[in-house]
């Protein structure tokens, strides 16, 4: 039977990445991506604004909405202080058991919690199910077209707390014009666009960063 892309690229993350080095397993992904296929992984250019602004909120609680292969998964983790947990919520099951392997080759399953399910599903539960009070970091790379209910959702369900960080991937390419106009209208929200490119070319792309305000 045909293998996936995201188990070709689990593969490669198997045979060129060190087990417990998340920064060999990021390497190792972004290697592939470059030579061999492109996948929808946040990528190395976005990847170093994610680190930057992941480093400067050093956060305790994060949620990342699209777990999709555990790119971005892996690179958050590998920068969080000890007992921080991340909750990585993925829609699709087959995503969701590669993710689970890249993790746990980074050997960073410990401050990862990858839950399977839709987002709009999910977060309604956070508090209960999860034990979560409030996020001091989101990271939202999931459904374009979810970026702005979800956050309405994570608002009304009191997820964020004054200082709340939320960065969203993909808001030129594909484009998510909805949440952008929201966050950058709403005097709930204090944003900046961080230019880039789409994963892997030269398509304009970029990262929207919003503090919420309260
Ligand atoms: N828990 C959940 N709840 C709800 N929905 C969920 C979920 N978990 C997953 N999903 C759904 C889908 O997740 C993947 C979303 N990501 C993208 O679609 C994406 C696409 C491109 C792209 C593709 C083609 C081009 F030509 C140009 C750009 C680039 C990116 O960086 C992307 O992130
Ligand atoms: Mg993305």
């Amino acid at each position: 039977t045909q293998s996936t892309r995201p188990q070709r690229l689990l593969s490669a993350v198997q045979k060129n990445a060190t087990r417990g080095d998340p920064c060999s397993v990021v390497k190792a992904i972004d290697q592939f991506c470059r030579s061999k296929e492109w996948a929808m992984n946040v990528g190395d250019e976005k990847g170093c604004i994610l680190d930057s602004v992941v480093s400067e909120v050093n956060p305790t609680t994060v949620l990342e909405l699209g777990t999709y292969c555990g790119y971005s998964t892996v690179r958050i983790a590998n920068l969080l202080p000890p007992h921080a947990k991340l909750i990585t919520l993925e829609f699709n099951p087959d995503f969701a058991a590669i993710a689970r392997q890249v993790i746990a080759w980074s050997g960073l399953e410990e401050k990862v919690q990858l839950v399977e399910g839709a987002s709009g599903d999910l977060i309604p539960k956070m508090k209960e199910d999860f034990g979560v009070k409030t996020f001091d970091l989101v990271f939202l790379d999931h459904w374009k077209d979810r970026y702005l209910p979800d956050t309405k959702l994570m608002e009304a369900c009191g997820l964020l707390r004054k200082g709340s960080i939320l960065l969203a991937d993909n808001v030129i390419c594909p484009g998510t014009p909805d949440y952008l106009e929201y966050v950058r209208s709403s005097p709930r929200y204090e944003s900046q666009y961080f230019k880039s490119h789409l994963e892997y070319t030269k398509v304009e792309d970029g990262l929207e960063k919003s503090v919420f305000l309260g």
